[in-house]
């Protein structure tokens, strides 16, 4: 049976959370005018997500993306290369048009996540961002194209890495959504 690549990130154990990571910058994939984004201050709620709409690196089952305030982030270089992969989508993923990688995925629909950007953290050029806490869309990993048989491992790794799975999001966010959606009632 061959092993799933979980992600980098993930698979050789998760990088320690530095207290005192105040941003910095992602950078795409390119060797040539290469996208570069600035983030001022700490990601939140980072997590592996399964979904097949999220941003990962060849190979991976899971990426690896977290949140930060639009107001936080800043396309500082190149941004010309960047398009939005799906307009229909809650989050606008601005892609590099040349190696493919997601840069910042703003939300500005009116939802409990409208004023939040979607990141990939395991692009910034510095180390000591949040690690990741949880594991979410773990079921997407299917529509990915990884094997049923092989879900139970992929669960199983990832307790060991103490990211709990869960096939939408974890408890915290789920209650947070359903609370908006009760005092956005019209
Ligand atoms: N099963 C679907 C799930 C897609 C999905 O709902 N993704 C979540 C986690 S990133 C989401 O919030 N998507 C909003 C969006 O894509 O704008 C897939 O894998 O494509
Ligand atoms: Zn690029
Ligand atoms: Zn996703």
């Amino acid at each position: 049976m061959t092993t799933v690549t979980l992600h980098p990130a993930l698979d050789s154990g998760l990088a320690p959370t530095d207290p005192a990571f105040v941003g910095g910058t992602l950078v795409c994939a390119c060797t040539d005018r290469p996208v570069r984004v600035r983030v001022e201050g700490q990601v939140a709620h980072n997590h592996a997500c399964g979904c097949t709409k999220c941003w990962k690196p060849d190979g991976a089952a899971f990426s690896v993306v977290a949140v930060a305030p639009i107001d936080k982030v800043t396309v500082i270089e190149n941004g010309d290369k960047l398009a939005v992969v799906d307009e229909s989508a809650l989050i606008q993923r601005h892609a590099c048009t040349s190696c493919g990688v997601h840069m910042h995925g703003p939300v500005t629909r009116k939802h409990p996540f409208q004023g939040l950007s979607f990141l990939h953290p395991e692009r910034f050029e510095e180390a000591g961002w949040q690690q990741p806490g949880f594991a979410a869309f773990v079921s997407s990993a299917i529509e990915g194209g990884v094997a049923p048989e092989a879900m139970t491992e992929v669960r199983s790794r990832l307790r060991d890495l103490g990211l709990e799975p869960y096939d939408c999001l974890n408890p915290g966010l789920m209650d947070y959504i359903a609370t908006w959606t009760v005092q956005n009632r019209a």
